[in-house]
C-alpha cells in the first residue's frame, strides 16, 4: 500500500545541542535502514519549510502507523497520510 506522508518538523528552542544532534542522528539512521529495506520508498524536502514529503510503501495502515510511531523525532513531528491509489492516466502504469 503506497501512502505520501508529510512530516513537519518543530523543536523546541530550548532543546540541549547533544539531545537534538543524537535525535537527529537517530532519525537519520532510522529513516535510511527502512529506505533500504525499501519501505521508505522516497523522500523529499519541501521548499523553505523544515518538513518533508515521504513515499512510503508498506504492507497495511498498521504498519505505517507503527513505523511513524517511532521515528525519533515522532514527539516533535505534525503528520499528515494520504493513502494514494492508481490514477487512471499513469501510462506507467499500462
Ligand atoms: O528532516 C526531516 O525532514 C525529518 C526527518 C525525517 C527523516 C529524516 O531523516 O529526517
Amino acid at each position: 500500500m503506497l501512502f505520501a506522508v508529510t512530516m513537519d518538523v518543530a523543536l523546541p528552542q530550548d532543546m540541549e545541542s547533544d539531545l537534538r544532534a543524537d535525535t537527529l542522528a537517530r532519525e537519520k539512521a532510522y529513516s535510511q535502514d527502512l529506505q533500504r529495506a525499501g519501505e521508505w520508498v522516497s523522500i523529499w524536502r519541501c521548499v523553505g519549510q523544515y518538513s518533508n514529503l515521504s513515499i512510503f510503501d508498506v504492507r497495511d495502515n498498521e504498519r505505517l502507523h507503527e513505523i511513524l510511531w517511532n521515528l525519533p523525532l515522532f514527539p516533535f513531528m505534525t503528520i499528515q497520510v494520504t493513502p494514494l491509489a492508481q490514477h487512471p492516466s499513469d501510462i506507467a502504469a499500462g
